[in-house]
Order: structure tokens, then C-alpha cells, then sequence
């Protein structure tokens, strides 16, 4: 059914769906679109009907949006932003990163075959992404759901899951993740990078990909009726591929229609941040609503950072917990340590960027859970919320980074 919307089918079945429903219930499907007929169809219906029916679905449009605006949507439903507490804008409960195996060299096959153990762990956490076990993060859902307890605990009270289509996204699991454990968690909409698209994600038009992540966000995601509160982590890779940049001007038209958060994966390259922008900017998306993720493994120089940080998105440090020699996704990059992430937070409040910043662990595999030996989903508020206020960060400025940012990031215009 969604191929038959592609071209010219499109606009027919949606008035077909339009006729069939019960008065004001036709935004119920996937497309949310007001009609737009196509002129060789115009004269088919009566245009009192027309008339009728695309005011309707403009209406039923307009009063989505309008619940929308000015609060944050959850997997549970709308929420006022002020409820939302500190906040992690990058994480993940429940996904799968099989796409992104890395070969182990043949000395450390066997390493790389057994169980995640004790014995093993060091070895893991050096090469998480040559453990194949360590990339099944959807297989701990009971682990997860006591880290969820804890991160309250710890006086946190809301997550952004940033798993979008690719790498296994499971709302189901969220909802019921945020009824057990109380955490608030938004969901994500959208397309994670080239190597994860389908061909049928590769074959859709700007239009379609739009359509797509609007309705993810006004009706639900595959196939339920759970809504996405974000678009993305979007995936980019470096260069950025034509897939990519597709799903780039897609989210800027989806973001210029709903008002909402975007937040992107950029890739590996330090002058990749700035050309998602540009790409963003050029399909009329909007940067000051716009989250740059995983900065600490992407712009080192401060100039650099600098430069970029005056386009005006947010400046995400999500690899909080992540400290390895050798970074298999790209050699030639030293993953910083989390003293270093601590300094160029530093660096950027100096620099009046405080009302810009957010923070994060991105927990992606086993490994990073405590019940792997890993940091969990509080290292921040516990470890390292302690080290920024002793390097000079204040307690405001801490609250800004991990409460009033998120929020004013996450409310919809
Ligand atoms: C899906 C998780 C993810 O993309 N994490 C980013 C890892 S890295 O590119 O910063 O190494």
C-alpha cells in the first residue's frame, strides 16, 4: 500500500481512503498529507467533497500540530517540558549494530567468539565492535530496565532513544520501558546511516522520506501507534552519499512542517558537522532546533570547534563512558578521554556556548551496561557532573547543560 502513494497512485489513494472513513477519522493512516488532487482527477469527485475533504484534513493537521506545540512528546503520550528533569539526549535501550561488525584480526578470533566475560572484558571494551555478542543491545531489556531504575535513582528522569530505521528500532519495548521504570523516554524517527538503508528506503523520493518521518511523528511508527518525539539520530557517513543526503532534506522538510527536534549522526570527518548543516539549512530545516551529535570523536581543534559552534545547533558530547586506544571506525582518530570531553565542555562554557551544550553516554552495546562491567546510564549524573563542577563548570551551568537545553531542545514550536 505505502508503494502505491509513490507518484502518481499517491494523491488517488489517499482520497479513496479519505471517502472510506469515518468523518474526521481519515488522518488515522499514514499519510497525513492534505489532499492534493491531481489535476487529471479533479473532475472525478463532486467539488463540494473536495472541498470538504481537504478541509478536514487540513483542520485534523492543524490541530495536531497545534497539541503539539509547546510540549514534549514521549512514547507514553504529550508531556509538559518542565516535568521532563535531567535529561540524556543520546541514547539507546534497545537496538541492534550488526552493521557495523568489525573483522577482529585472526590472533583474537577466539577472543572475539567467546562469551562477555570477566576475562574478556578489556578486550571487549577495546574492540567493542569485534564482539559480536556485544552488538545485540536489543537481547538485555531486563538489564536495562534495572539501569532505567537506577538512573532514577540517581535523579535522572528522561532519555532520548536514538534508535531510528536500521539498526532495529522496538517502540513496543520503550513504552513498556517507560510505564516499568518511570524514566520519560522520546522516541526516534527516521533513517540511520547509508549502510543500514533498504533498497526500497534508497528508491523513495524526498516527498516519501518526508511523508515517512511526519507520520512517524503525528500517528506512530512501524505499524503502531507510538509516536517518535525526534527525528533521528539521522546517519550521515562520510562523504556524505546521495541516500543520505536525501533523508537530510527529507528531515529539514519534515522539521519545517511539525516545529521539531532533529538531532544528527555526523560523519567521522571534522568538516563533516558543517556540510549536514549547509544541507539542512539549504532544504529550509532549522539549525537552532538542530542536536550535532558525537562532537568528541569528530572536531578536535578549538578554532574548528569554534567555527562551527557558531551555526547555532546544539553541541552534543555523547561518548560519555567510551575511552579506547584504537577507534576501529576510523584509525586515524584518538577517542578522547572523558577528562578530555570534561575539558572542551570547559572550553565551550568559556566561550558562552552554555545554553548550547548537551551531554550523553550513547550506550550502543553490552559492553557499556553495568551488568557488562560497563558505566551505565548515570555515569554522568554520578561521575561526571562531579568532575565538570570541579573544573569550574557551576551548578547553573551544569543544570542548563543537563535540564534546560534538552528541554528547550525537545519542545515542539
Ligand atoms: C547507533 C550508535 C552510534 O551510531 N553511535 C556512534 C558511534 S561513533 O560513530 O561515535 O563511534
Amino acid at each position: 500500500m505505502e508503494g502505491a502513494r509513490d507518484g502518481q497512485g499517491k494523491d488517488q489513494l489517499s482520497v479513496n481512503r479519505c471517502a472510506l472513513q469515518p468523518s474526521g477519522a481519515y488522518l488515522a493512516g499514514k499519510s497525513y498529507r492534505p489532499l492534493q488532487l491531481l489535476p487529471q482527477n479533479r473532475n472525478k469527485l463532486p467539488i463540494s467533497l473536495i472541498q470538504c475533504l481537504c478541509s478536514r484534513a487540513q483542520e485534523s493537521f492543524a490541530g495536531k500540530m497545534a497539541a503539539l506545540s509547546g510540549k514534549v512528546q514521549t512514547v507514553l503520550g504529550l508531556l509538559d517540558p518542565a516535568l521532563l528533569g535531567r535529561t540524556m539526549t543520546h541514547e539507546h535501550l534497545t537496538m541492534n549494530f550488526e552493521c557495523c561488525y568489525v573483522p577482529p584480526p585472526p590472533e583474537d578470533k577466539a577472543v572475539s567468539e567467546a562469551p562477555i566475560e570477566i576475562q574478556n572484558l578489556h578486550w571487549v571494551q577495546q574492540n567493542p565492535y569485534s564482539s559480536y555478542e556485544n552488538l545485540l543491545l536489543f537481547q538485555e531489556i531486563s538489564a536495562v530496565r534495572e539501569e532505567l531504575q537506577q538512573y532514577r535513582q540517581a535523579g535522572g528522569g528522561a532519555i532520548v532513544e536514538n534508535t531510528t530505521t536500521g539498526i532495529a528500532r522496538k517502540l513496543p519495548e520503550l513504552k513498556q520501558l517507560a510505564k516499568d521504570t518511570g524514566v520519560h523516554i522520546i522516541a526516534g524517527a527516521g533513517y540511520y546511516v547509508d549502510v543500514t538503508h533498504s533498497d526500497e528506503t534508497r528508491k523513495m523520493t524526498v516527498e516519501k522520506l518526508t511523508d515517512i518521518m511526519v507520520s512517524e511523528v503525528l500517528h506512530g511508527a512501524d505499524g503502531t501507534d507510538i509516536r517518535c518525539g525526534v527525528l533521528g539520530e539521522i546517519g550521515t557517513s562520510w562523504p556524505i552519499t546521495e541516500s543520505e543526503k536525501k533523508v537530510l532534506r527529507a528531515t529539514a522538510h519534515a522539521q519545517s512542517q511539525l516545529g521539531c527536534p532533529v538531532i544528527i549522526h555526523p560523519g567521522r570527518h571534522p568538516t563533516a558537522p558543517t556540510e549536514v548543516v549547509r544541507i539542512l539549512q539549504e532544504a529550509g530545516g532549522d539549525i537552532s532546533k538542530t542536536v550535532m551529535s558525537h562532537l568528541d570523536r569528530t572536531i578536535f581543534d578549538h578554532g574548528e570547534l569554534l567555527e562551527f559552534a557558531k551555526l547555532g545547533s546544539y553541541l552534543e558530547y555523547d561518548l560519555f563512558g567510551t575511552e579506547m586506544l584504537n577507534y576501529p571506525f576510523n584509525l586515524r582518530i584518538d577517542m578522547p578521554s572523558d577528562s578530555q570531553r570534561v575539558q572542551m565542555l570547559t572550553f565551550l562554557v568559556k566561550e558562552g556556548y552554555e545554553d548550547r551544550i548537551l551531554v550523553a553516554h550513547d550506550i550502543h552495546t553490552k559492553n557499556r551496561l553495568t551488568k557488562y562491567g560497563g558505566h551505565g546510564y548515570s555515569h554522568i549524573l554520578k561521575n561526571i557532573v562531579p568532575k565538570m563542577l570541579s573544573r569550574g563548570i557551576s551548578q547553573n551551568q551544569v543544570d542548563k547543560i543537563l535540564i534546560d537545553n534538552p528541554k528547550h531542545w525537545l519542545t515542539f514550536k
